[in-house]
């Protein structure tokens, strides 16, 4: 008996064998043995330099910064993709990132739109350019000062909640099941971060819609959200129709969308949709972004129905004109409001987070802290402190600073694309095109800069190293004209919280030999945070 015969099946297998294959040296292949970019002796993993999965799937995996930080021992230059390279050398943020050097977002960006593009993910020069015009003099120091109020009203409420917690563990009682506490030996042992959670999440709820989500009262991650975009977006133009609303916990479908995004952003465009229909983590990170685009339709909706002489983040958007006299409709407030909800929550809670975490690990520096606050704020009978006091106190400012150095909230290198004519980077010339980025996470690790201990710890660095190296160095909230706007309100509020905080209460880990365990979307965030904390006696 003979061999059976395939005919048709077998030469159709073939065809479709030799189309993949000439697909995949179409597309992965070719370009890199053609090279037009220059890039192809550039170092960097095998994969990388045939596909963007390699990215992709490191990304997901939530330890970029430290995987892109391994592989720059190999030196300045690293190809992450085909069409990326970091540039892990501080004078490099001058040209990627600085104003006037044209170079753009990259389609990384697109992946963080949801309903309309805000600020952040607008990419075009132009339309950038008008709404960050509209936006900026909201977040300059004059502005932010008059938020100062509601910073002050919420975290007083933290406050009364972790006295309590305080009182409860000094008896040596516990929390019920989910809520995580202990008294033991006179402290309290708690998880801190889901509380820097609610107090950032209500303090920018409260600035960007108009009313706070109310979670550190409830202790509780929750926040209203539209049950159909569609039917809220349909009640635009009647300011007076109700949206219909669902309670989701808004803390972790934001982590969601950030993970998803970050990871999604880094493959290529076509494969985006397939991976939302068909993979259940992307899908889950779609539905996550759909849910927090719907907690801005609501929220900005309530605020529309009913009018109010509130100073916030959002009357001030919705009184901010472009240069035609035109203000923004509301797609676009919604949109802005929904940036600043994203862009100003998880970032202040996890940069306090990490404040608390290294303050608790080094309690020499908690100490020199705590002097330092008592001398400025001993004699005030409001346990809040005031803005006019903490600006002024140079320990602070190195504390916050040294944690933002370590922990790096935005930690990766945020991709740009070089403009027409091409960039000449630490002596290398890059192609107009070509993807760079500069890792925040390596240059604060850059021992020329910062000294040879990079991983202590340690607020005197900044009054020792040198302070051009320092301010060259120094990326936590970007460079150029894509930096962050908001920068001056995070401040405000780290040195109000860090330094009330600090002053009524000290910290310690309840594992000191623990790793502080992280977990990167976009941001670089915290996992948990379990201190001991106690009131002191001032
Ligand atoms: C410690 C807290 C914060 C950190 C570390 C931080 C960091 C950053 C960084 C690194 C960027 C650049 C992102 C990129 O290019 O992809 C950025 C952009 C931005 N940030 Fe922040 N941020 C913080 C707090 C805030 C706050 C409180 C707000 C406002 C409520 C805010 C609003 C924005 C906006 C709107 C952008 C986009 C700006 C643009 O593209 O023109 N941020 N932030």
């Amino acid at each position: 008996m003979g061999l059976p015969s395939f005919g048709f099946g077998n030469d159709y297998s073939t065809i479709v064998l030799s189309a993949g294959a000439l697909v995949i040296i179409a597309v992965h292949v070719l370009p890199y043995l053609v090279d037009t970019r220059g890039i192809r002796t550039i170092p960097g993993p095998w994969f990388a330099k045939f596909t963007d999965a390699w990215l992709g799937r490191v990304a997901a995996r939530g330890h970029r910064s430290e995987v892109v930080h391994k592989l720059h021992k190999q030196g300045t230059f690293v190809r992450l993709a085909p069409n990326h390279v970091s540039i892990a050398d501080p004078d490099a943020l001058q040209t990627v990132y600085a104003h006037g050097n044209g170079s753009l977002k990259s389609n990384f960006y697109d992946a963080f739109v949801s309903i309309h593009r805000g600020v952040f993910n607008t990419r075009d020069r132009a339309d950038h350019g008008r709404k960050r015009k509209i936006i900026s003099h909201i977040f300059s120091l004059k502005s932010v000062l008059e938020f100062e109020p509601y910073i002050r009203l919420h975290l007083g409420e933290l406050l009364e909640q972790w006295d309590k917690l305080v009182e409860g563990g000094k008896k040596g009682l516990s929390g019920k099941e989910g809520e995580g506490w202990f008294g033991k030996d006179e402290w309290v042992w708690f998880d801190c971060l889901p509380w820097y959670n609610y107090l950032a999440f209500d303090v920018i709820g409260d600035l960007s819609f108009g009313s706070p989500f109310g979670m550190v009262k409830a202790a509780k991650d929750i926040a209203p959200v539209a049950r159909s975009q569609t039917d809220a977006m349909a009640t635009y133009g009647n300011d007076k129709a109700e949206v219909d609303v669902e309670y989701f916990p808004a803390v972790r479908i934001l982590n969601e969308r950030g993970d998803y995004s970050a990871s999604m952003g880094v493959l290529p465009p076509w494969v985006r949709p397939l991976l939302k229909k068909f993979h259940p983590w992307y899908r889950k990170g779609c539905t996550s972004t759909a849910n927090l685009a719907g907690l801005a339709i609501a929220a900005v909706s309530k605020r529309l129905r009913t009018p109010t002489d509130r100073v916030d983040l959002l009357s001030k958007l919705q009184q901010g004109k472009d240069d035609e006299g035109k203000p923004m409709g509301r797609p676009e407030l919604t949109a802005e409001a929904l940036t600043q909800l994203i862009a100003g929550s998880d970032t202040t809670s996890n940069s306090s987070c990490a404040i608390t975490y290294y303050l608790a690990l080094n309690p020499k520096a908690q100490s020199k802290l705590q002097e330092e606050l008592d001398e400025a704020l001993g004699h005030e009978d409001d346990p809040i402190a005031s803005s006019e006091i903490v600006k002024r106190l140079p320990y602070l400012e190195a504390s916050i600073n040294e944690a933002l150095r370590l922990h790096s909230p935005s930690a990766i290198g945020l991709p740009r694309i070089v403009p027409e004519g091409g960039l000449h980077v630490s002596g290398k010339f890059f192609p107009e095109g070509t993807v760079l980025s500069v890792p925040s996470y390596t240059i604060h690790r850059d021992p020329e800069t910062w000294g040879n201990d990079v991983e202590a710890y340690r607020p005197e660095r900044w009054f020792e190293q040198d302070q051009v190296g320092i301010q060259k160095t120094f990326n936590p909230f970007s460079y150029g004209p894509r930096a962050c706007v908001g920068k001056n309100l995070a401040n405000l509020e780290l040195q109000i919280f860090i330094a009330t905080i600090f002053r009524r209460y000290t910290f310690v880990l309840e594992n000191p030999g623990k790793h502080f365990d992280t977990l990167e979307g976009f941001l670089r965030k915290p996992v948990s945070c379990r201190v001991g904390m106690k009131r002191r006696e001032v």
